[in-house]
């Protein structure tokens, strides 16, 4: 699978969701980098204009690619993987309700409340480094969002293992 040739990897912020403030957006993008970069090698940049190897936006229903969003629920968040334009880029759904906060609360529960960004940019920032969906339950590559504490969130070790493939 495609990965980044380089250690240093550039990311931007493209735009805000009104869900939350900019700063809680911004702390959670850079918590699901540091997820990845500390079982790497690599070093992630955030830049304020230009071309990022990993543009973050938010976005709703069609947005300028092939793959449309379906409104709330559904699908949450797609990534390219690592390459040229479009590659790496990370879309969230506008449509969802974002959040900083996690419950203990039940899968529908956490659907009304919503989805907490740092656990899914830190899913989808995988796809954009690279990995694919895991078979192992429990791992943040699993292909279903499960609400989990994300105070002290620690990568699986099938997480560690997949990523240290592509850049250990
Ligand atoms: C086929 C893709 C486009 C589905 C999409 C996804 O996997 N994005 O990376 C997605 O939003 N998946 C949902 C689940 C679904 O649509 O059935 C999801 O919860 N993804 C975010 C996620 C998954 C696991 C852990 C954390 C976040
Ligand atoms: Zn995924």
């Amino acid at each position: 699978s495609p990965t980044w040739m380089k250690e240093d990897v550039t990311y931007r912020i493209l735009n805000y969701t009104p869900d939350m403030l900019q700063a809680d957006v911004e702390e959670a993008i850079a918590r699901a980098f540091q997820l990845w970069s500390s079982v790497t090698p690599l070093r992630f940049t955030r830049v304020y204009s230009g071309q990022a190897d990993i543009m973050i936006s938010f976005a709703a229903r069609f947005h300028g690619d092939f793959y449309s969003f379906d409104g709330p629920g559904g699908t949450l968040a797609h990534a390219y993987p690592p390459g040229s334009g479009i590659g790496g880029d990370a879309h969230f759904d506008e449509d969802e309700n974002w959040t900083k906060f996690t419950t203990y609360s039940v899968f529908v529960l956490c659907a009304f409340l919503g989805y907490n960004l740092f656990l899914v940019a830190a899913h989808e920032l995988g796809h954009s480094l690279g990995l694919s969906h895991s078979n192992v339950f429990g791992a943040l590559m699993y292909p279903i969002y499960m609400a989990v504490d994300t105070r002290n969130y620690q990568l699986h070790q099938d997480d560690i293992d997949g990523i240290q493939a592509l850049y250990g």
